[in-house]
Parts: structure tokens; C-alpha cells; sequence
């Protein structure tokens, strides 16, 4: 007779199929959004990575809707196209051509190939935009600005650069029930009949609120909230949050994420999470493992 001897790589997956198993039976029918932002659309291992996780999230029985952004890829193409490009306050300022061209780039080329990488991965997905079956509302933000010569804030006309105001989650439930993942495009239609570019965390943090997530995820280029030293912020409250913009601990695209977090955790999401989607399966590694890899903002 043979001893029985576990192979070491065994056990250490039997150690984390142990420490997974609350949080699987925790997760089981809710609803998580995940926002994949364009700095953390890497190598092809990395999507690779990113469509497993996705995939490995409802094959145990939670509803996963990612929604994605390219502001790197609609900025490579306008470029390509000798387009200039600027931004006020993190936003794309968008003209006609410009909110045409990125919605090529986001609800044409981005969106098609992160449903190509899900079914690479052994899933279904069906990609829309804003505008597919009424999902999502826009209306043209009424952004404010710092004027540097006068010191004082005034109102910038970003062009087609739109904000959601309502979502219909009806497209999104008979997906899910269907066992189709969604992937959302952040662009939407007026009721005035334009197109508009909306910033990818505001349109995820929207659809995370409409849904009533019980997490919503976002992949960026960073580890998460890093302090002044450099060390990551693990936990966060939304009162944490205005101290931190006014030391400039956090600045840049930074602060409408967090906004973003914020907004959502007090429109009812559960928790909300900044991930390096430069790190691989950091999706998994952060649902199913007790320690987590990123900032959790809850309220
Ligand atoms: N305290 C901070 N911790 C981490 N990143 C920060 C901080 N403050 C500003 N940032 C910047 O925020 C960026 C992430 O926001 P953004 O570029 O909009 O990401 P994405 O394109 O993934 O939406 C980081 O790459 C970093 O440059
Ligand atoms: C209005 C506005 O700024 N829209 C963004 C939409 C894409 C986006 O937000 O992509 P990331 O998440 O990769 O940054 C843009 O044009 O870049």
C-alpha cells in the first residue's frame, strides 16, 4: 500500500479554496462592477487574467457587469488622426469630432475586444453602450473650473462631455438572468439627441448605484490609495476624503475616483475598491483572499 502524500502545490490550493469558501457562499447572487480602466488594459496575459477573473465570478454564482474605459486608446488615436486633445479637471474636453472618435475607439474597437477576451475565456458577453436600449441617460455636465487669472471658479463648456442621469437596468437584468456578462461603454445619448463622452468611473459608479452592487471594483495603474510616503491606504471613509484632496495627497485622476467611490457607497453600494489591474488576477485576489490587494472605501 501506498502512503498518501499531498503534493505541495495541492494543499496550498486546498488552503485557498478553504479560505475562498465564505466569501463564495457571502457573494452568491449579488452583483459586482468592475471598472477596467484603460491604463490597466496591459499585455494580452494580463486581459487574459482579467477575463478569467470575470469569467471564474459567475461560474460561482455572482453577477459580474464590467464597464470600461480608453481614455490612453482615444487619446492614441486621435493623436494618430492629428487631433489635439485637452483635459479640464480629469474630463476630456469634447468637441463633435471628438466625442465621434471616441466613441469609435470605446463602444467600437475597446468594447468588442473585451467581449472577445471573455469568450477567449470561456464566457459570453454582450457589449453595449450607454445608449443600447435606453441603459443610460446622459446631459451635458455643467462642469466649474478654477479661472488661474482670476482666481475665482467659473463654469467651462467641456463640449459633448455628459454626465448620467438616469439608468434603465432592465437590459442588464434579462443579461444576467441569461448568464450573459455585460460590458458597458461609457458613452450615451441626450435627450437632445447628442452623443456624449462620459468619464468610464462616473458611468461605472452610476451603474454600480443603479444596480445596488454589492461591490464595485476599479482597475487602475496604481496599488490603490497611496499616502504621501508612499504606503497604501487600505481602508477609507468617505469623511477621510475632502482632508485628503486638501493636503494634495491625492490629486489628478484620483480625485473624481474617489468621488466616484464615494458617491456610490452612499447611493447604496456595499463597499467600493481601487485595484492595480497591473497585478495579475488582483480581482480574485482581493474578493477571495482575507487581506485583500487594494483601498476599500465603505461608509
Ligand atoms: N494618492 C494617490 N494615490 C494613487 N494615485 C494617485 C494619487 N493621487 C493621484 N494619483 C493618480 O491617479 C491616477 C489614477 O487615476 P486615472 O489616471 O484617472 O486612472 P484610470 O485611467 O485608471 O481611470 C494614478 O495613475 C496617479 O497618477
Ligand atoms: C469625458 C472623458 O474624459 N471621457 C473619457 C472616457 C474614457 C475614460 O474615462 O477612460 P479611462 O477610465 O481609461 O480613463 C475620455 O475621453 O478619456
Amino acid at each position: 500500500m501506498t502512503d498518501y502524500a499531498p503534493s505541495a502545490q495541492l494543499l496550498a490550493k486546498a488552503e485557498t479554496l478553504t479560505e475562498a469558501l465564505p466569501y463564495l457562499q457571502r457573494y452568491a447572487g449579488q452583483t459586482f462592477v468592475v471598472k477596467y480602466g484603460g491604463h490597466a488594459m496591459g499585455a494580452p496575459e494580463l486581459q487574459r487574467d482579467f477575463a478569467e477573473d470575470v469569467v471564474l465570478l459567475q461560474q460561482v454564482g455572482i453577477n459580474p457587469v464590467v464597464v470600461h474605459g480608453g481614455g490612453p486608446q482615444i487619446g492614441a488615436m486621435l493623436k494618430r488622426l492629428g487631433v489635439d486633445s485637452t483635459f479640464v479637471g480629469g474630463l476630456r474636453v469634447t468637441d463633435k469630432q471628438t466625442a465621434d472618435i471616441a466613441e469609435m475607439v470605446l463602444a467600437g474597437s475597446i468594447n468588442k475586444e473585451i467581449v472577445g477576451w471573455i469568450g477567449q475565456a470561456g464566457g459570453r458577453a454582450v457589449g453595449v453602450s450607454g445608449k443600447d436600449a435606453g441603459l443610460v441617460r446622459a446631459e451635458k455636465i455643467a462642469h466649474r473650473a478654477a479661472d488661474p487669472l482670476q482666481g475665482i471658479e467659473r463654469h467651462v463648456d467641456l463640449g459633448f462631455v455628459g454626465e448620467p442621469v438616469a439608468v434603465d437596468r432592465r437590459l442588464i437584468d434579462s443579461l444576467s438572468r441569461e448568464g450573459i456578462i455585460p460590458v458597458i461603454a461609457p458613452v450615451a445619448a441626450g435627450n437632445d439627441g447628442h452623443t456624449y463622452n462620459i468619464n468610464a468611473d462616473t458611468m461605472a459608479g452610476a451603474v454600480a448605484a443603479a444596480l445596488g452592487a454589492a461591490r464595485f471594483f476599479l482597475l487602475t495603474d496604481v496599488p490603490g490609495v497611496l499616502a504621501k510616503d508612499g504606503t497604501l491606504m487600505t481602508d477609507l471613509h468617505p469623511g477621510d476624503i475632502a482632508a485628503l484632496k486638501a493636503d494634495g495627497t491625492i490629486t489628478g485622476g484620483m480625485i473624481p475616483k474617489l468621488d466616484t467611490c464615494v458617491a456610490a457607497v452612499e447611493s447604496g453600494v456595499d463597499a467600493a475598491v481601487i485595484l492595480d489591474g497591473r497585478v495579475p488576477h488582483a480581482l480574485l485576489l482581493e474578493i477571495f483572499t482575507r487581506t485583500g490587494v487594494g483601498t476599500l472605501v465603505r461608509a
